[in-house]
């Protein structure tokens, strides 16, 4: 089996790493396509996959085709296409759905939403299949993406939290451990950003492994580190005053994001529809 990448931009790279780096395909089964030919050259001179010239050849020569563009490209680039109809065609894009995929592809179509942190072989990636995919094809795209990370199956309606939590997350995580080192800094300036940074750094993976090795609960852990009447229950009584509400606000501002992208992109299919009659 051939796959393609087409958009060779954060997420189209990190697919050609995260698929070499585990072996799951060798990569000369991979090819890819990007708009600037120089971003698919360097991945070829790293990697040795192949570097096809157009989104076209990626067509003919892939079975299995990741579309990894902007949101409002994924469409319009489809659109263009000659796609045979036995190829599956595989969407990373946010707001972009499976119906709305349909619309340009005849054949199977997926939904999935990777993330950056499947370039470390660990993070989740949320699939969303139409009913058109067969077994074996669902199967074809579980081998890789497991081999990258872990693989959640959700449905469309869970799909845009579950995409905080996964792929928008690394980012979001990034932020508030950013935020905490310069709050340290600000209280204690002769603690240098790059000491807190690496103490962070080393703690989170530390935790991370803590929870899921010993399988522990969130208020388990919490449990093992708040010494009754000691310093992190101070800490824990802000958190509890502050977070709720931001993380609130997070999940509010991110749905109407999700909402105006998805807007956009159904007007995309009502003007193609208005052009095919
Ligand atoms: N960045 C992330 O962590 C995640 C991104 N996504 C989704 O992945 C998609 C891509 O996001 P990024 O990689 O962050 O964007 P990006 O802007 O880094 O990459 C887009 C790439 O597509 C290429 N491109 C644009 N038009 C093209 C065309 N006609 N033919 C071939 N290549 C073309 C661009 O040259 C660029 O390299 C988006 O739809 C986003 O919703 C999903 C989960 C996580
Ligand atoms: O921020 C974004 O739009 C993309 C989708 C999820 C993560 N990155």
């Amino acid at each position: 089996m051939r796959i393609g990448i087409i958009g060779l931009g954060s997420m189209g790279q990190m697919l050609v790493k995260s698929f070499c780096k585990s072996a799951v395909i060798s990569p000369e089964h991979i090819v890819v396509f990007n708009r600037t030919r120089a971003k698919a050259d360097a991945l070829q001179a790293r990697f040795g996959v192949a570097v096809a010239d157009s989104a076209q050849a990626i067509c003919e020569q892939a079975s299995l085709i990741f579309i990894c563009t902007k949101p409002l490209d994924i469409l319009p680039v489809l659109e263009k296409l000659t796609i045979p109809r036995e190829k599956h065609i595989v969407s990373v894009a946010a707001g972009v759905s499976i119906s709305d995929l349909e619309s340009v592809h005849a054949g199977p179509v997926s939904k999935v939403i990777p993330t950056v942190t499947s370039s470390e072989l660990h993070g989740v990636s949320l699939y969303t299949a139409s009913d058109r995919v067969s077994s074996e094809e669902r199967s074809r795209l579980f081998t890789l993406l497991s081999a990258i990370g872990e693989v959640q199956e959700v449905t469309e309606t869970n799909i845009e939290t579950a995409t905080i939590l996964s792929s928008s997350a690394p980012g979001l995580i990034a932020g508030i451990l950013d935020s905490f080192a310069q709050a340290a800094v600000r209280k204690t300036p002769e603690l240098d950003i790059a000491t807190a940074r690496t103490i962070l750094v080393e703690t989170m993976l530390g935790t991370a492994l803590l929870l899921k090795n010993e399988q522990l609960g969130f208020d388990q852990l919490i449990e093992r580190v708040a010494t009754k009447g000691g310093i992190t229950e101070e800490g824990l009584r802000v958190l509890a005053k502050t977070l709720p509400g931001g993380f609130d606000e997070l999940f509010a501002m991110t749905e109407s994001k999700h909402a105006a992208l998805k807007e956009l992109v159904q007007k995309q299919v009502g003007k193609q529809m208005d052009e095919k009659e």
